[in-house]
């Protein structure tokens, strides 16, 4: 049987799916799991469609193995499982597709080139995107490999949403705000049009809240503007970056501190965010558990960030009809949920808390002028959709 598989490597965690195709190639998913953790202690369930456990594993203490080692495991152990399965191509999440990429697309030499270049715009990620990628390339060098870009979804937002305050010229060369977690909204917009048609058609807030974490304004599923901009680094506070920081904090820590450019790179996306304030860690599910003032201090500029850029974006989109929560927060995390609705408690936002604690799928109360809604979200579907789209020559 023919099938496909889907790797998205994040910042902190590594997930992925198999999906075996019939024969009009509709995929269904055959298993799927997910490394997380990384740079922490990491730890693997692998689960089959029923949500079986097939393999766990637990590595304590091991912080220091990368996304790379991670792989090598991964491969090693899919290659032993694979049942008769013929893998005919690999999806990957690319994070940033910059001007170029807009949507899905085969990977060469030349479009592993061109990626490459964006590294520097996408450090947690695109290195792991292409580790991945090249890994494949050495093992199958015939096998087809598909990039599918974070971007691309947020490609045709109004112009005014792409723009920064600086000299045009700039922006001419590709200084503009990008946006990211695309794969995510797409698969949220979707699903949401089947879930309750009249809110995907009206003005959504789409809160992917995770280990990095951003807000996406969709009117009529599509994206009208979004809290990422240039880089992943901009927008809400998350696991280890800032967010959005004053420019003026930048130039201060190089030019009166005396910090060189690594090491502002480093302090903005590795130890900043949630770890930064807490001084205890990037994982919310620690902090939640965590006694500590500085903990408490963390998980309320979280959500007061958040309810704050979701104003923004309501203004963006001249209204709100909902909120869709999704990713490792968002899905799981009711208190979390429940102090940024509290925040927006005037625009009219009203929590049902026993739903909301359930985790259920409509959280509002009944009397709420903006339903708001929990969505796990699925980029490896996306990433699995897309793949086939390039294969079949149908890529948007
Ligand atoms: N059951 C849970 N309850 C609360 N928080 C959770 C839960 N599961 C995951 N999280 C949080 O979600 C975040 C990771 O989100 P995830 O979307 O998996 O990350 P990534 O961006 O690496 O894909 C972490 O802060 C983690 O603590
Ligand atoms: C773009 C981004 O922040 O992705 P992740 O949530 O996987 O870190
Ligand atoms: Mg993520």
């Amino acid at each position: 049987m023919k099938a496909i598989v889907s790797l998205n490597s994040g910042s902190s965690s590594i997930k992925f799916a198999l999906f075996t195709l019939d024969h009009e190639h509709v995929p269904t998913l055959s298993a799927g799991g997910k490394i997380e953790r990384i740079g922490l202690s990491p730890c693997l369930a692998i689960r089959d469609a029923h949500g079986t456990v097939l393999h766990e594993e637990d590595w304590t203490d091991r912080a220091d193995m990368t996304h790379a080692d991670l792989l090598e495991w991964l491969f090693d152990w899919a290659l032993s499982h694979l049942e008769g399965r013929e893998v005919i191509a690999i999806g990957h999440r690319a994070v940033h597709g910059g001007t170029g990429f807009a949507r899905p697309c085969r990977i060469d030499d030349t479009v592993l080139a061109a990626l490459e270049k964006l590294c520097p715009l996408a450090p947690l990620h695109q290195p792991h995107n292409l580790a991945a990628i090249r890994a494949i390339a050495r093992i199958a060098p015939d096998l087809t490999q598909v990039a599918c870009f974070d971007t691309a979804f947020h490609h045709d937002r109004p112009a005014v949403a792409t723009r920064f305050a600086i000299p045009r010229a700039l922006h001419d060369q590709g200084i503009r705000r990008y946006g990211f977690h695309g794969l995510s909204y797409e698969y949220i917009a979707r699903r949401l049009a089947e879930l309750d048609p009249e809110l995907a058609a009206g003005k959504v807030i789409a809160a992917h809240l995770g280990n990095g974490a951003s807000l996406c304004a969709m009117a009529d599923g599509k994206s009208v503007d979004t809290t990422m901009g240039f880089t992943a680094l901009d927008g809400l506070v998350m696991g280890t970056r800032c967010g959005a920081i004053d420019p003026g904090v930048i130039l201060h820590l190089e030019t009166q501190l005396g910090m060189a450019s690594e090491e502002v790179e480093h302090l903005l996306y590795k130890e900043s965010g949630l770890l930064g304030v807490s001084g205890l860690s990037s994982d919310m599910r620690t902090l939640s558990a965590s006694e500590r003032p500085e903990a408490e201090e963390a998980v309320d500029l979280f959500a007061w960030r958040a309810a704050r850029e979701a104003g923004g974006l309501t203004a963006s989109m001249g209204g709100i009809d909902g909120i869709v929560f999704t990713a490792g927060i968002g899905e799981n995390h009711a208190g979390v949920r429940s102090r940024i609705c509290k925040r927006l408690e005037w625009l009219g936002i009203e929590l049902d808390e026993a739903a909301n604690t359930a985790n259920a799928a409509v959280i509002s109360a009944v009397g709420s002028r903006a339903k708001v809604m929990v969505i796990p979200t699925d980029e490896e579907r996306m990433i699995a959709l897309h793949t086939l789209s390039v294969l079949s020559g149908t890529a948007p």
